[in-house]
């Protein structure tokens, strides 16, 4: 795509904005204040105190011995660059907005006699109202959890970017931080702190020296004083500049030999030389650095000098990623440019690049992250940020309430559009027609991307585990594209113990004349295998899905078949095999007529219908749902959910409905019980045993008991009576009552950290009194 309009309007961004900023760095430049000024400064500073979490964050940061201090340079210039987007966005339709400082740049330069680094943006800046709330306190949720994290060791300080509280940062390296700002709405300000508990605001008494944006002065603490350094800023300006939008301009000095001729060196022309340099940086598809040491002296001996140039190093070349033609971007480069538009410090899973082209014109990469983002399906209100849209390389806004759908929230994407106007308001533009073509075209992207990837098992197992429940919900809500989800999702499955089948591979396996994919819902793997509802199936060679996720339930639900094949809950409703041999079951059902009227006598509060058994072999009966009612393992969902919204009725409701009880006709148990049933000798006791029975099957088949102390004591008196045992006969009590303790002794206030540490220390010294039974 070299050479296209778009490559074009790209170039013609960069020119217009990669002109070196006009003002030069002298000593002492751009902070000195007379001392009139200070003066009026200590006079009008209003002191803030910093919000709790923010000066709890600062007592992290300074006294952290975090090794990769450089990182606040990252969120500095990720916070310029912000603020330049802002700016941007906002001259699309104000033609003014640019007008007090027209270069949209970022530069950074050092005072090495004072120990000042300062780095500076021609971006939005901050009015007071926004200095003193976006610089002493946090909003965003999370960031207790993160300080705990922080404060337990269990989290890394860079991690502090996604915590949006990046600024910062900037006590890793510096005792005393001033802010310099300008908004277009407002005075300049100037903002101090010493770091921990406040910070001063005061309007700036040499007026306005910055036009529009923001300066940020690092006074450096003396163990940080490498950060003065041009080599170490420029490698890592390098490295933390490489993904962003806006020239970053470093003040440096560069050694250059020049010819001297025989008359002596003239200012002019080292001046000259330095504005030849510039242009050479200003080629963008040139390294930025020229190499301009060791020059093959020529044989006429010249008189050559080493001379010092200051100046303005352009340190990015600002072609976004996404502009460039992806034959010739390396697997790196685009890991490294998810990190850092991300903020995630784990590699991505997978990406796709493309250009989209047709009804609507776009260039977009997605990515799949490596790890589940916490709290992925929490956040309701609050904008995902996953999206970052650009319109011709001007960025509009990230902030989407559902760009794609909840169950692919995980993505991340930049979308660089060509046709979208540029003057819709940000709330308005979601709803834009441009806006909606591309945002199906995103999600097909997704789901082909995924598809892609179940190519790879690997990759693909380490996909479901992260994201595997997000597919099964796509299952659910998007109706448009379930049948592509549902060839995606896998389920574990008595097919050779197999972890992880797709339908598709279950339907190819299906038995002849099997009308429906069988499956069992439960909460693990190993409770559902040895279910007695899938015994007799895996016996007679048919395979089983196993659906232990919570959210199965709902799935199937919601996707009752697929690929023509409907699916059948083997826990539920009544069940035929398609070579069952219908008068055999007749004659089977009227041969246990009688031991089915007695045991529903038996069991006429809980149990609506007795059957004899198609699906069971080695167990003697199961428990059944009826085809709308709720199974073992939706119970105990459902329980839980009533729990949680404290809306037991519901689940109350469900409890009470009557269930099947299907009978092994050839189980032992049952052919017993039939022979006291045809002897009418059914007495109390075997009806005793017959609700054991009731009472374990529901265990067996995934129920809780409404009443577990008389299912115990019912199993209890089996026991007695077949060890012959008394039924009434009580256990004799011997006991020594524990004698009132000493009054002194209660007096001596114990802690209970004390009393673990005797407990462990002395449990061997048979002396010592035993404290445990107290505590
Ligand atoms: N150079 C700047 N120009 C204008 N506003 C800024 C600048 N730096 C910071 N701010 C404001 O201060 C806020 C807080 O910055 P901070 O870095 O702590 O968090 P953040 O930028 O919101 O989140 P993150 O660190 O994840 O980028 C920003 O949201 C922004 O409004």
């Amino acid at each position: 795509e070299e050479g296209s309009e778009q490559d074009d309007s790209v170039k013609q961004a960069v020119n217009e904005t990669a002109e070196p900023p006009k003002f030069v760095i002298q000593d002492d430049n751009n902070y000195g204040f007379t001392k009139e000024e200070t003066e009026k400064l200590k006079v009008t500073g209003e002191k803030h105190e910093f919000q709790t979490e923010v000066s709890r964050l600062m007592k992290l940061i300074i006294n952290s011995l975090y090794k990769t201090r450089e990182i606040f340079l990252r969120e500095l210039i990720s916070n310029a660059s912000d603020a330049i987007d802002k700016i941007r966005f906002l001259s699309l339709t104000d033609p003014n907005a640019l007008s007090a400082a027209p270069t949209l740049n970022i530069t950074i330069w050092t005072d090495k006699d004072n120990k000042v680094l300062t780095i500076a943006d021609s971006g939005i800046g901050m009015n007071k109202k926004q200095l003193i709330e976006n610089l002493g306190t946090i909003a965003k949720s999370g960031t207790s959890e993160f300080l705990n994290a922080v404060e337990d060791k269990k989290a890394d300080m860079n991690l502090i970017g996604q915590f949006g509280v990046g600024f910062y940062s900037v006590f890793l390296v510096a005792d005393k931080v001033v802010v310099t700002t300008k908004n277009n709405e407002d005075k300049q300000y100037i903002w101090e702190s010493h770091a921990v508990n406040d910070f001063t605001i005061a309007e700036d008494p040499r007026g306005n020296t910055l036009g529009r944006g923001t300066q940020i002065q690092l006074f450096l603490k003396d163990d940080a004083l490498e950060f003065l350094d041009d080599g170490v800023l420029r490698g890592l300006i390098l490295k933390y500049s490489e993904f962003i939008n806006f020239p970053i301009w470093l003040w440096t000095t560069q050694t250059q030999v020049v010819e001297v001729s025989d008359e002596k060196t003239e200012d002019t022309e080292v001046k000259k030389e330095s504005t030849d340099d510039k242009k050479d940086n200003d080629d963008l598809d040139q390294p930025e650095i020229e190499d301009v040491t060791d020059k093959p002296e020529e044989k006429k001996e010249k008189k050559t000098e080493t001379i010092e140039v200051p100046g303005w190093e352009l340190m990015n070349t600002q072609k976004p990623i996404w502009t460039r033609d992806p034959k010739n971007i390396t697997d790196y480069e685009y890991e490294n440019f998810y990190m850092s538009f991300a903020k995630d410090s784990n590699l991505p899973l997978a990406w796709t690049h493309f250009k989209a082209e047709g009804e609507v014109e776009f260039k977009s990469i997605i990515y799949i992250p490596g790890k589940a983002p916490e709290g992925l399906f929490q956040k309701v209100q609050d904008y995902s940020r996953n999206v970052k849209l650009f319109v011709k390389r001007v960025f509009i806004t990230d902030e989407f309430l559902d760009f794609v759908p909840k169950y692919l929230a995980f993505i991340r994407a930049i979308i660089d559009a060509d046709d979208l106007p540029l003057n819709v308001s940000r709330e308005t533009l979601q709803q834009h027609k441009f806006l909606q073509l591309i945002q199906k075209r995103i999600i097909k992207k997704c789901l082909d991307l995924i598809a892609d990837l179940s190519k790879d098992e690997e990759k693909f197992t380490k996909f479901l585990s992260e994201f595997g429940t997000s597919l099964k919900v796509g299952a659910i809500e998007d109706n448009k594209n379930r049948k592509k989800i549902a060839q995606l999702l896998r389920f574990p499955s008595s097919y050779k113990g197999s972890n992880s089948t797709s339908i598709d591979d279950y339907i190819s396996r299906m038995k002849k004349g099997q009308d429906a994919m069988y499956f069992i819902t439960g909460a693990s793997v190993e409770e559902v295998q040895n279910s007695p509802f899938v015994e007799g199936l895996v016996a007679r060679g048919y395979e089983v899905l196993y659906m232990v996720e919570p959210i199965d339930e709902m799935l199937v639900q919601h996707m009752p078949g697929h690929g023509g094949k409907m699916f059948k809950n083997i826990a539920k409703g009544e069940f035929k095999f398609e070579n069952e041999d219908l008068a055999e079951v007749q004659k089977l059902r009227s041969r246990f007529t009688k031991l089915i009227d007695n045991m529903q006598s038996t069991l006429i509060d809980q149990v609506e219908k007795i059957e004899v058994s198609a699906r069971l072999t080695t167990s003697p009966c199961a428990v059944v749902a009826t085809d709308w009612g709720w199974t073992g393992n939706m119970e105990k969902i459902m329980a839980a959910q009533a729990f949680k919204q404290e809306n037991p009725l519901l689940k109350e409701f469900y409890a009470k409905q009557k269930k099947i009880l299907e009978i092994n006709p050839n189980h032992p148990l049952i052919l017993g019980l039939l022979e006291r049933a045809e002897n009418d000798s059914f007495d109390a006791d075997t009806k005793e045993m017959v609700r054991v029975l009731y009472e374990t099957t529901l265990i067996r088949s995934g129920y809780s008991l409404k009443d577990n102390l008389k299912y115990a004591a019912r199993v209890e008196k089996i026991l007695r009576t077949n060890l012959g045992v008394d039924l009434n006969a009580e256990a004799e009590v011997n006991v020594t009552p524990a004698e009132d303790a000493d009054k002194d002794e209660t007096k001596g206030k114990v802690e209970t950290e004390d009393l673990f540490e005797e407990q462990d220390d002395d449990s061997t010294d048979p002396t010592k009194p035993v404290i445990r039974d107290e505590l």
